[in-house]
């Protein structure tokens, strides 16, 4: 496999929103690597969440971190310059959400951020065809989009098995991110199905604990449990 770097991204949608930039500076203290910033607009989910402005204001805020925009968002291609100026590193958007999916991939590297495309559980990977080569990320749903705490989906470890095949033969570094219901007791089966690039947000912001001592140890056991797959 031709696996990028592990990357563990904490999904902040499960964060204190009332304390979110000392949160994002707490995950990213205990050791997370990106991170992934849910936005959703009671149009594509049903679910209503944040915008580029908050986006901004952790940058302002001092987050040097990667900021890995995940839109669930219908149409999608009129904020992805307001994402870019706000300082996203990459903007990954569902391709329902798209007339033309290509020319939004170049919509977004052309304003200087990575592009990923994301498959919903039921979104046939044949969507990657014609357009694989030209992206940074493909973002695997392990859940229905739009909310966190939900079951990680069994179906989505055999989809990883074949979108890492599909890259592996591609021979470009794209990364291989998977999106719900990632748990430290079910990461290691989805490493070794392929991923490399982790979303967790409930995991994570709701660690038993992790209020009192922070989120060291549950990132901890996250990035161990990867590692041993992959050594
Ligand atoms: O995109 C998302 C939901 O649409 C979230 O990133 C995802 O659900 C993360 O939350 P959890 O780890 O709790 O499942
Ligand atoms: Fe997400």
């Amino acid at each position: 496999m031709s696996l990028q770097s592990t990357v563990i991204a904490p999904s902040i949608l499960s964060a204190n929103f009332a304390k979110l930039g000392e949160e994002v500076d707490n995950v990213l203290k205990a050791g997370a690597d990106w991170v992934h910033f849910d936005v959703m607009d009671n149009h594509y989910v049903p679910n209503l969440t944040i915008g580029p402005l908050v986006c901004e204001a952790l940058r302002k805020h001092g987050v040097t971190a990667p900021i890995d925009v995940h839109l669930m968002v219908d149409p999608v291609d009129r904020i992805v310059p307001d994402f870019a100026k706000a300082g996203a590193s990459t903007i990954s958007f569902h391709p329902e959400a798209s007339l033309h999916v290509h020319r939004t991939i170049q919509l977004i590297k052309s304003h200087g951020c990575g592009a990923g495309l994301v498959l919903n559980p039921a979104t046939p990977i044949e969507v990657l065809d014609w357009v694989l080569e030209d992206l940074d990320l493909v973002l695997l749903m392990s859940v229905n989009p739009g909310f966190g705490g939900q079951s990680f989906i069994p179906s989505a470890l055999d989809k990883l098995r074949r979108v890492r095949e599909r890259i592996d033969n591609s021979g470009r570094a794209i990364r291989l991110e998977i999106d719900g219901g990632v748990k430290a007791d079910n990461i290691a089966e989805i490493a070794a199905a392929g991923a490399d690039t982790f979303v967790a947000g409930s995991a994570i912001f709701n660690a038993p604990g992790a209020d009192q001592h922070g989120y060291d140890e549950i990132v901890r056991r996250m990035k161990d449990a990867v590692a041993a797959v992959r050594k």
